[in-house]
């Protein structure tokens, strides 16, 4: 049926996972073969757009226009954002030549607290499609940056007259993500949660890992940032024999405040949540490998310091924590082509020891950072959350595995392999002692980036 037809004339895509790249400018056109810019998104291919929802944190309204295919520049698009104040008229202004562009701003009244959920809600003519995201709406985003994204399949209208509870997954999506949507309390996607429930989600093999602000009590406290990723892998994965050998991977392009030392929040609550797998009351303390770009990554880069400029680390904040850079290593990946395309891509795993397996993978909007996960508070009563994120957790029970093999060659894309395309370089590199982590506020000028230039922030 449809599905088939826009799967079969569609890049070659590897369903398995559905989880993509975004392409790159200027690599060897292997390593973007399976990779998609926003205008494949958005194409007839994948379906005939009626309209559509956009949920980001930075938009270029008018360059994001032109991203549709000219017979889907008019549909409708509702963009749900988080701007306040100076800032939100700056962008409603982006819109004044664009009536077919709505907006939505999402409650954000709990100090520090971003709106960083990226998706795309695509209404076709043939059903309906999820897109979860790491890209902003701008240019840049789109050019020469480490990105991905998870696409659902086609959802298919449900028949008239079905239970809204129809069209669940065995992953509980259809649920999770009405109740992510339920939860800004906007009149304005009301219409958006309605028509959800009546399609079929059936074939979602994701679990969705949301953040919505708020302080959350008792059962509540699972439902969102970490607690709700720590539930998940309680769950849904099962203990590994020697699972204290097994690292754990977190990747991101920004830093928060994590406190004075390591058992504050990041060796503590953090670390309980990505080592837990299954039911078992262990506390393994594996080794935790963070990955963020060191100042050579950036200065070496496909753009340069500008790179720098999506890579929001300040000086006030690093040097409250230089215990943290101890477990950094660069972003080298060289298996898709990517090691000069700085990472706007957040991820986290669990790998074992040889490095060819996954225990389970996560791609997310949220950075390093509590108001992205939640952070317990009241004797560990509570948890304060300030920012919206999404992301999807693969496990390998909801793809009837034992764990995920890794594809150690991702790129060209090959419909052979079951292996999970992993996006940068395994084992980690540690920073060398001369490196120092990309902070975006301080200077850089001994020597000149892959343009020539200087860093000189103002
Ligand atoms: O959610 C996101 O994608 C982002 C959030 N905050 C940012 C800042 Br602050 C400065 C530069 C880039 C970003 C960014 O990319």
């Amino acid at each position: 049926e449809s599905e088939d037809f826009f799967e079969s004339c569609t890049p070659r895509l590897d369903d398995t996972y559905r989880f993509y790249l975004n392409k790159v400018t200027g690599l060897d056109r292997e390593y973007n073969s399976g990779a998609l810019h926003i205008r494949d998104l958005l194409s007839p291919l994948f379906g005939t757009l009626k309209e559509s929802v956009q949920f980001n944190y930075c938009f270029d309204i008018a360059w994001m226009v032109k991203q549709f295919p000219p017979e889907f520049r008019d549909r409708p698009v509702l963009i749900i954002h988080g701007d306040k104040r100076e800032a939100k008229a700056r962008l409603l202004q982006q819109a004044q030549p664009f009536p077919h562009v709505r907006f939505c701003q999402a409650k954000l009244d709990i100090a520090f607290g971003t709106h960083h959920t990226k998706m795309m809600l695509l209404w076709y003519e043939e059903g309906f499609r999820v897109i979860i995201l790491t890209s902003n709406l701008i240019r840049a985003d789109w050019y020469q940056k480490t990105q991905g994204m998870w696409m659902s399949p086609l959802f298919p209208r449900l028949p008239e007259g079905s239970r809204p509870s129809a069209g669940e997954s065995p992953t509980f999506f259809k649920r999770d993500l009405l109740e992510y949507l339920a939860s800004y309390r906007a009149p304005e996607l009301e219409e958006w949660i309605q028509r959800i429930k009546e399609h079929d989600l059936s074939e979602t093999r994701v679990y969705l890992v949301a953040s919505t602000p708020g302080r959350y009590v008792g059962p509540d406290m699972e439902r969102w940032g970490h607690l709700r990723l720590r539930k998940l892998l309680h769950e849904h994965t099962n203990p590994i024999p020697g699972e204290e050998r097994w690292p754990v991977i977190g990747q991101f392009s920004s830093i928060g405040s994590m406190g004075a030392d390591k058992t504050k929040w990041l060796a503590g609550e953090f670390q309980r949540t990505l080592t837990t797998l299954g039911k078992s009351s262990l506390h393994p303390s594996p080794p935790i490998h963070l990955l963020y770009p060191s100042v050579e990554d950036v200065r070496l880069s496909l753009e340069g310091f500008p790179a720098g400029g999506s890579l929001p680390y300040s000086i006030q904040t690093a040097q409250k924590q230089l215990w943290l850079h101890s477990y950094f290593h660069r972003w080298k990946a060289d298996r898709s082509g990517r090691s000069h395309a700085m990472p706007h891509i957040k991820t986290y795993m669990r790998v074992s020891p040889d490095f060819t397996q996954l225990a389970w993978f996560l791609i997310t909007s949220a950075n390093l950072s509590k108001a992205a996960w939640g952070a317990l508070e009241k004797n560990n009563s509570q948890v304060m959350v300030r920012s919206y994120e999404l992301g999807v957790l693969y496990v390998p029970s909801a793809f009837d595995m034992k764990t995920f093999p890794i594809d150690e060659t991702p790129f060209p894309v090959s419909s052979s392999t079951s292996g999970f395309p992993v996006p940068f370089d395994l084992p980690p590199t540690s920073y060398s002692p001369k490196d120092q982590p990309w902070i975006w506020n301080i200077s850089y000028s001994q020597e000149p980036d892959t343009h020539g230039n200087i860093w000189v922030p103002s």
